[in-house]
């Protein structure tokens, strides 16, 4: 509140004036109720005015006090806030159930402030809002929108109106650079080219010169002399639901790293920090030894990983599930504060990640100097692995059904059975998963491991490892670990020459496959082994034993039909 005489009936004329011209035109206005009646005369009787015409217009609350949300880390002080507000809108017969908000510069929006959309939801009920700075504020032809936490996000444009470019004259670069903008420049091809467009101006530009009424006024009619695009208000909900409809695939968000853009950084509260973030993930796939290499990893001095998670323990799987969409804050609270950034190195393993679709583009977005480890092993004995592993969890159609009848259940077998088989096989598919991978992350971030090599040599790859990562000071793992006969794994040496392996569930006991199912295996993985060997040549890697025992199966497999 607070607005200069007569610009009320300013308003009113300009909205019907644009009504013509847009159907449904209407203001959405914005209030912070602390500063009701604190302007000059002229501005008090301003504000009487707007409220005499409240059903004129829309209206949504900003902040009580205009404060930035991010500031405020407890969610009960933001809530106090919004109460007010609340309650000088019920107070003033201002409508408080559009659900629509704004906050201040777009603090607590992006990056998300879990604080904010909970309280405006419990608060206000609030179900849309805007931001000019998803992904970022530019380029502006990329903005998007997202939700998150039921809120729908919309991407704001921007029009070129600041809290000080108030007067006609003295426009930067002079009157004729917003003329431009308007008549054919930027702010029309922005119209022209969004077949939604969201624009938020000052009450500065409402008064003084008015170069808010002037732009839209302005731009309305250059737009309609001069192409046939029907233009229409909606309120926000309506306007939100059409927008994910127009733009569904936008409904889901990929969170970046908040430092890495000054502006997010600066609306970004100062008790986060991205100090708390992996600096590489082990990223499976299952059955491949990632146990073996996490807790290796963490033997080293210089390397921590996250705190554990009480559903799926040492994994945050966080990528690769709906854990996403909880944020960046909710990931964060998994990891210590390093004491030393630089020389400390956080990571996580999740070993479900590796076959995700969504891991690779979600994780280069918020990590994209992140270095990826992946381990694979014969893809066939990983299979089986698996499967005893599943057996061991007392999964019933792995229990009902034979090694075989998994790997080869064919369309139309039982749903729980295909469902099973795909679990089994689909991680295996190492080329294209890998692939994907490589799409979202440079090669030298990309360190393949021979699981077979962890599993005999844990030593030499633990060097490798450390070399990789160029973490500090080398550790001697060859001292550090020892051969311990009767789990027959590698464990780890303590003092006093104990040991210490791995628990029951790793390096279970279980017959060998039988060769129908290895043949079977074999055949099935062929073309991926032999697309995973090109691969591996194109990175200059050497092939693992395993891959060019297969490769020659093949080579006597055509020797022999040949
Ligand atoms: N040092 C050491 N100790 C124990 N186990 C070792 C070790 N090195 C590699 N392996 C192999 O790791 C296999 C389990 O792999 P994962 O840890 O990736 O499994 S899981 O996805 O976390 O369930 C596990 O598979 P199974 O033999 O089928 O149990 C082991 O073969």
């Amino acid at each position: 509140m607070g607005w200069g005489g007569g610009c009320h009936s300013a308003l009113l004329d300009i909205q019907k004036q644009l009504r013509a011209q847009i159907s449904n035109f209407t203001f959405n206005l914005g209030f912070s109720g602390k500063f009701y009646h604190t302007g000059t005369v002229e501005e008090d009787e301003g504000d009487d005015l707007l409220l005499k015409y409240v059903d004129e217009f829309w209206w949504f609350p900003h902040m009580w006090s205009h404060m930035q949300p991010h500031l405020f880390h407890n969610e009960s002080s933001l809530l106090e806030q919004m109460v007010l507000n609340k309650e000088f809108a019920l107070d003033h017969n201002i409508p408080v159930d559009m659900g629509y908000a704004v906050a201040p510069h777009h603090s607590g929006v992006y990056p998300v402030h879990l604080q904010l959309y909970e309280a405006w939801r419990r608060v206000w009920n609030i179900r849309v809002t805007s931001t000019e700075e998803y992904p970022h504020l530019k380029p502006a032809r990329y903005r998007k929108g997202f939700v998150h936490n039921s809120i729908m996000v919309l991407p704001r444009q921007t029009c070129g109106l600041f809290t000080h470019t108030i007067y006609y004259k003295e426009y930067p670069g002079g009157p004729k650079e917003l003329d431009k903008s308007i008549h054919g420049g930027e702010l029309f091809l922005t119209l022209l080219l969004n077949p939604i467009s969201i624009f938020m101006t000052h009450l500065s530009n409402y008064g003084n010169d008015r170069l808010g009424l002037y732009t839209f006024v302005h731009l309305a009619s250059f737009l309609r002399s001069w192409t046939n695009l029907k233009l229409h208000t909606l309120p926000p909900l309506q306007l939100a639901h059409k927008y994910f409809q127009l733009f569904p695939e936008q409904r889901n968000p990929l969170w970046q790293n908040p430092c890495d853009d000054k502006r997010h950084k600066d609306i970004w509260s100062k008790e986060k920090t991205c100090d708390r973030l992996p600096k590489f993930m082990v990223i499976g796939p299952q059955k491949t030894g990632t146990t073996a290499l996490y807790l290796f990893l963490l033997m080293h001095p210089s390397i921590s990983s996250n705190f554990p998670s009480p559903k799926t323990y040492e994994e945050v799987q966080f990528f690769n599930t709906n854990n996403y969409h909880k944020g960046i804050d909710w990931y964060m609270e998994f990891f210590p504060v390093p004491s030393n950034v630089s020389t400390d190195f956080l990571f996580e393993k999740s070993a479900n990640y590796f076959p995700s679709e969504e891991s690779p583009r979600r994780g280069a977005a918020l990590l994209p100097k992140a270095k990826i480890i992946t381990l694979l092993i014969n893809p066939a004995d990983r299979a089986y692995s698996w499967y005893q592993h599943q057996r061991a969890h007392e999964d019933h159609a792995a229990l009902r059904f034979t090694f075989y009848d998994v790997i080869s259940a064919r369309p139309g077998a039982p749903a729980e059975l295909r469902s099973l088989q795909s679990r089994c096989l689909i991680p295996g598919l190492y080329s294209t998963h890998l692939d994907r991978w490589l799409t979202h992350y440079p090669a030298n971030q990309v360190m393949i491991i021979d699981g077979h090599q962890l599993r005999t040599d844990p030593a030499a790859v633990m060097d490798e490892v450390q070399k990789f990562l160029g973490v500090t000071p080398h550790f001697n793992y060859s001292q550090a670990l020892t051969f311990d006969p009767q789990k027959g794994f590698w464990c780890q040496l303590l003092e006093g020459g104990k040991t210490k392996c791995l628990g029951k569930s790793k390096g279970r006991k279980y017959p060998p496959m039988d060769p129908e199912a290895r043949a079977f295996l074999s055949r099935y993985y062929r073309e991926h082994n032999v697309e995973l060997s090109k691969l591996l040549h194109r990175l200059g890697q050497p092939l693992p034993s395993w891959l060019r025992e297969e490769l020659q199966k093949i080579t006597f497999a055509s020797m022999s039909r040949g």
